[in-house]
């Protein structure tokens, strides 16, 4: 009910109007309905169409035959099932129009809480972002948005049966308050004894939305590193590590499956005892007029099926808004966590960049305390140091990715809080340690995506990263696929790929963090030239363990685990 809620503030004019159409569809059914009475005397009674009713009409049967009088229609036969036919006919139409806006709003819920967790994740802090396991934000945007979506319909679905529910509720009213008031009164008791069954179902849903976080991290980590397993024979240890949550799993969703099927069967039974026990008791004991009955039975029958679909739609429903809930946590927990855009001043890197009396640590352990470190502008700048001394960590302190717990990171000497962080990280190219591209063309994997990037700059960057010999020779150049996570390349060709992506922007600041681990001796030696060639109009900060990039630096920082920096 609050998630109903809560999506029907979020989208209030498409949820006005499914209700406002579901709302005529049930006057037109209604219509329908209350020209069933008469017709059916009609039709039980002997002799030719004129109305020769045996008893005088009722309450509904007088409104109706007021309102054919009124409209000038006839009260024949012919004339009434032509008023039922017509009253079939908009009320099929507007459930179109109400299920379509349903469908419609569905789906623009799921694609607006997928880009919603998208965006929030990506505005979010960095160390927040590393902690977040890479599966949960898959299942995120691909299971819960879509349960969320779901359970959107599940609600709509039931509030469609709940309105025609009530119209047939209205007209039995209409035909005898007293037997109508005596089938709701079972009817209340079937559905309370029923909601257990949702209770069952709540809970599994929960189970299912939980295990599913732990279950796909674990699998997006498996399969990250299937090749080690393969090629040690240890296949079955991805089985074991997924065997608890899959087993799980599974018992949550035979719950489900049983709650539901008990649900459909159950209340079937109790609504058919009901509507017997009604029967008897009109037909064997107060001996009502057999039309009336009929009428009754046909109204309250179909009321009972109405309320029954809504509590199964509404079991659905329960099953699976846990997801939403838990889709609004990670957005809500991610929002907190946005990143400070910091100041207004863009800089343009013309002096250099400057680290000052840094302390940072992370969760509590201390990394650097006191590191004074300088990255001049237009020249190349590598750090080298043992695995562990925190080299990437500078890099991310450049990029203002990290914020230092003590000192300052300034550029151009405008301290790192007056500057316009989006505007500085857009003048950085960044090349990372592990390669991975995208399951796209080489042309995409450099531009990423950026339609404004023309073919001829993407092929300039190729040349200067030292790519463009192996992508000319490919049959279809760059416009060859490169396969999932760039598995069609070698490990050098897809760093040279990322470094061409660095470079295709123009950047100010050229960061390389073991960007050439993976190259043979000659490519190594061409980037190297490049680089050197590049430093005039790019300033350059390299990681490395390679001397040879080292000695074609201009400086070297040489980083200990633990604090100090020497420069070389
Ligand atoms: N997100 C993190 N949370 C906690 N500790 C971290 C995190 N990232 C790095 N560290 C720790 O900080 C230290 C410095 O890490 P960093 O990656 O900067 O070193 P590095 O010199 O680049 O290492 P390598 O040459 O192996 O890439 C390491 O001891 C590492 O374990």
């Amino acid at each position: 009910m609050r998630l109903m809620i809560s999506l029907f503030r979020a989208y209030p004019m498409a949820s006005f109007l499914m209700v406002l159409a579901l709302f005529l569809s049930g006057l037109a059914e209604g219509l329908g309905l209350s020209a069933l009475l008469p017709m059916l005397k009609i039709a039980l009674s002997s002799g030719d169409n004129a109305a020769v009713a045996a008893e005088p009409p009722g309450e509904l049967e007088q409104a109706v035959l007021d309102l054919l009088a009124w409209l000038g229609i006839p009260v024949t036969l012919g004339a009434l099932l032509v008023v039922i036919v017509v009253a079939a006919f908009f009320k099929a139409v507007l459930l179109l129009v109400a299920q379509r806006q349903v469908g419609y709003t569905a789906a623009q819920v799921a694609t607006d809480l997928r880009l919603e967790t998208l965006r929030n994740m990506m505005r979010s802090r960095w160390r927040f972002f590393l902690h977040q396991p890479a599966g949960r934000l898959t299942n995120a945007l691909a299971t819960e948005a879509e349960r969320s979506a779901q359970s959107y319909m599940f609600g709509a679905t039931a509030l469609t049966f709940l309105i025609q529910a009530l119209v047939y509720g209205t007209v039995a009213v209409l035909v005898s308050w007293q037997a109508t008031l005596l089938g709701l009164v079972g009817g209340a008791v079937i559905i309370w004894l029923s909601h257990f069954l949702v209770r069952v179902t709540r809970k599994a849903g929960k189970k299912q939305t939980d295990l599913m976080v732990s279950l796909i991290s674990r699998l997006t980590d498996t399969l990250q590193s299937v090749k080690p397993l393969k090629a040690m024979a240890r296949e079955h240890l991805a089985d074991r590590l997924l065997h608890r949550e899959t087993n799980r799993l599974n018992k949550a969703l035979r719950r489900q499956v049983l709650a539901s099927a008990g649900l459909n069967s159950g209340q079937d039974l109790m609504f058919v005892m009901v509507i017997a026990f009604g029967l008897y008791l009109a037909l064997g004991i107060l001996s009502m007029e057999f039309a009336t009955v009929l009428i009754l039975a046909v109204t309250l029958g179909r009321a009972f099926n109405f309320m029954g679909k809504v509590q199964k739609q509404y079991q659905k429903l329960a099953q699976s808004e846990s997801a939403y809930w838990s889709l609004r946590e990670t957005n809500r927990r991610a929002e907190a966590e946005r990143e400070h855009p910091g100041g207004h001043v863009t800089p343009t890197l013309g002096t250099g960049i400057a680290l000052r009396d840094i302390r940072f640590s992370y969760d509590g352990t201390p990394i650097f305390d006191g590191l004074d470190l300088d990255i001049p502008a237009h020249r190349m700048t590598t750090l080298v140091g043992p695995s562990g001394s925190g080299k990437t960590t500078v890099i991310d302190l450049v990029i203002g990715l990290l914020r230092p717990d003590r000192g300052a990171v300034s550029i151009d000497g405008v301290p790192f809080a007056d500057i316009d962080l989006t505007a500085w990280r857009g003048m950085v190219g960044y090349v990372p340690q592990e390669t991975v591209l995208l399951h796209d063309t080489i042309l995409h994997n450099v531009t990423l995506g950026d339609p404004g990037v023309a073919e001829e700059r993407v092929e300039e960057a190729l040349k200067k990263a030292g790519a463009w010999g192996f992508v000319a020779s490919l049959p279809e150049g760059i416009h060859t696929m490169v396969g999932e996570r760039g598995g069609r390349l070698s490990g050098g060709q897809r760093q040279r790929i990322a470094i061409a992506r660095a470079l295709i922007n123009d950047p100010k600041l050229l960061i390389l963090d073991e960007a050439t681990s993976a190259l043979d001796p000659e490519s190594e030696a061409a980037i190297i030239a490049t680089l050197r060639a590049l430093r005039q109009q790019v300033t350059i900060l390299a990681i490395t363990h390679n001397s040879r990039l080292s000695d074609a630096a201009d400086i070297v920082h040489r980083l200990a685990p633990g604090a100090g920096v020497r420069a070389g």
